[in-house]
């Protein structure tokens, strides 16, 4: 018979970080991160960051390949009427390193998840 496809490819990003587990705790320490951060946070003062975390762990999860599904808006919409700068968008990667980091995410993959992320700096600057 044939095999069925699995439906998580074990060799996906989502598989080799450590699934959801690994997901929520990089999440977390990314939120504590910028929300301690005093060059950003006032982006996220009237943000439910409850809501924020859910849709940050299903949008990595989903582009790491995992199964889950986006649910939020768009980045374009999501980060619109903020004016997000170049540099804004710098410290928030800044941020999540130092996050990864502290949870002891391997460098190689740490590389694997910002280039996920990286291509979306236009969708995300100057909304
Ligand atoms: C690639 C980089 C980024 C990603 C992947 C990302 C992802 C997200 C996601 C998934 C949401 C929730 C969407 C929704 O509400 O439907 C969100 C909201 C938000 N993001 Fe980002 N973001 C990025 C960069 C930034 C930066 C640089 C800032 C500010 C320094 C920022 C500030 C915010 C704020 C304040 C909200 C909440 C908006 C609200 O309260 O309605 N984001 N982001």
């Amino acid at each position: 018979a044939t095999p069925q496809k699995p439906a998580v490819d074990k060799n996906s990003l989502y598989q080799r970080l450590g699934g959801m587990p690994a997901i929520e705790t990089v999440v977390d320490a990314s939120i504590r991160h910028i929300h301690g951060d005093l060059r950003i946070n006032i982006f996220f003062e009237n943000t439910d960051i409850p809501d924020l975390r859910r849709l940050l762990v299903e949008q990595i999860c989903a582009a790491a390949g995992g199964p889950c599904t986006y649910t939020g808006r768009s980045m374009e919409e999501a980060h619109s009427g903020m004016n997000l700068t170049d540099k804004d968008f710098d410290i928030f990667v800044e941020d999540l390193i130092a996050a990864m980091n502290e949870v002891q995410v391997p460098a190689p993959l740490q590389q694997e998840l910002l280039a996920l992320f990286g291509p979306m700096r236009p969708q995300v600057v100057g909304q």
